[in-house]
């Protein structure tokens, strides 16, 4: 029998359309998974630590994880200022939690404190416009969805600004993983820190740059003059615009400084090739790695895409836990009892290599030990994956997996 002659382009497009049609229905039934999920959801449970402070050079930080206690002193913070508010946020929620910002920040601006303001378009759209008029004395820059003209074709211009951040009086910032609105008040597990001492001024300086250098008519902000360069707290952030990515290079250099542990609470956990083999080294030379993911996301393609990397990390001995009850939506990381970050990144490629992100990095013994105590309640919430349950999964999720992994890059 004679097989029908197809041309090798013909057979390409082939291929590839069976291998997107694949990719598209399995993203098909995560989505309806997901809506399933979200509406059989029940309400959020997760053990609570109040905040509390340690020192840090020349001033004081002070670690959140739970969401009402963050808001009610971000707003006290609006409430109390004299001078000057800045404030980047990535999600502005129009609830009832991100009213009460808008609120005290127009009061504020009545009073006479310069208040500027930053919000993402893209991760609001679905926030009713009107939500975001301020009076004509309160300055807010949307972040683009995309910068004027053809300047979309640069990727220096398609970052997201991601960043979660204020600054009142320069005398005093919050900054971390959460963004603002009622869900994560109360049902979600985040991480943010309030910092004062010569660290603030290194965040302002972060918001002014971002600020100034952001197109548009806005009133250009005074440049920080005073920052300091002995620290044991540094600040890295990501400037796409500037093709500026530090905060990979810090996670990596950390990783792979590690002798002792490496305990990391991510959100979105979808690394790059570099720093699954960073965990990887570590655990070969004796280090306990350990991750805390969300059991279940709030981004069920998201947790697909972090699930294709479970097999390779349990093999290599790094142990996984699934954080049960509610999203655990913190960016952080403490390694040895010394080295600790606390920021906006995600560990994916979207964070690393695409968002205005900011992370601090703290050599601080007191800072790690807070973040261990964190780490360890957590813990308390969460269930061990081991490396036999994962491998008797169905096939059908092995497969979805790997059908899923070109995926990687654009999250
Ligand atoms: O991008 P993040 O880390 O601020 O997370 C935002 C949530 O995923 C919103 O759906």
């Amino acid at each position: 029998m004679r097989l029908p002659r197809i041309s090798l382009r013909r057979l390409v497009s082939r291929v590839l359309a069976c291998v997107l049609a694949v990719q598209g229905l399995t993203l098909g039934a995560l989505f309806v998974i997901d809506l399933r999920r979200k509406r059989l959801r029940s309400p959020a449970r997760f053990p609570k630590l109040r905040p509390s402070t340690v020192p840090i050079d020349g001033g004081e930080l002070t670690v959140f994880t739970y969401g009402q206690d963050l808001y009610d002193d971000m707003l006290e913070g609006i409430r109390n200022a004299r001078k000057r508010i800045v404030l980047v946020t990535f999600i502005w929620k129009g609830d009832r939690t991100g009213r009460a910002f808008k609120k005290a920040l127009v009061e504020a601006a009545d009073r006479g404190v310069e208040v500027c303001l930053v919000y993402d378009e893209f991760a609001n759209l679905v926030v009713p416009r009107p939500f975001f008029s301020f009076p004509s004395h309160v300055n807010v820059l949307r972040h683009p969805l995309v910068w004027g003209g053809l300047g979309w074709l640069n990727p220096r211009n398609l970052g997201r600004n991601h960043n979660k951040l204020m600054v009142v009086d320069s005398e005093v910032a919050w900054v971390g993983g959460y963004n603002i609105g009622s869900l994560y008040a109360t049902d979600w597990r985040d991480t943010h820190a309030r910092v004062t001492g010569p660290v603030v001024a290194d965040l302002e300086d972060a918001f002014v740059d971002y600020w100034n250098e952001l197109p548009g008519r806005h009133p250009m902000l005074p440049e920080v003059a005073t920052r300091s360069w002995h620290s044991s707290v540094r600040v890295h952030r990501n400037i796409p615009r500037r093709a500026h990515y530090p905060i990979r290079g810090m996670y990596l250099e950390a990783i792979d400084k590690a002798t002792d542990h490496i305990w990391l609470t991510h959100a979105y956990f979808v690394p790059d090739d570099d720093i699954v083999r960073a965990l990887l080294a570590a655990t070969s030379r004796g280090v306990d790695v350990r991750l805390i993911v969300p059991a279940a996301s709030n981004h069920i393609t998201a947790d697909w895409l972090s699930r294709g990397y479970y097999a390779q990390l349990l093999a290599g001995g790094v142990r996984l836990f699934l954080y049960q009850g509610a999203m655990v939506h913190a960016k952080t990381a403490t390694i040895d009892g010394q080295w600790s970050t606390i920021g906006t990144a995600n560990l994916d490629a979207l964070s690393l290599a695409g968002n205005y992100e900011i992370n601090l990095e703290l050599t601080a013994a007191e800072v790690a030990a807070k973040l261990e105590e964190v780490f360890t309640i957590d813990l308390s919430n969460c269930t061990e994956l081991t490396l036999a349950e994962w491998r008797a999964r169905p096939m059908m999720v092995k497969f979805s997996e790997t059908v899923l992994r070109p995926y990687r890059r654009f999250l």
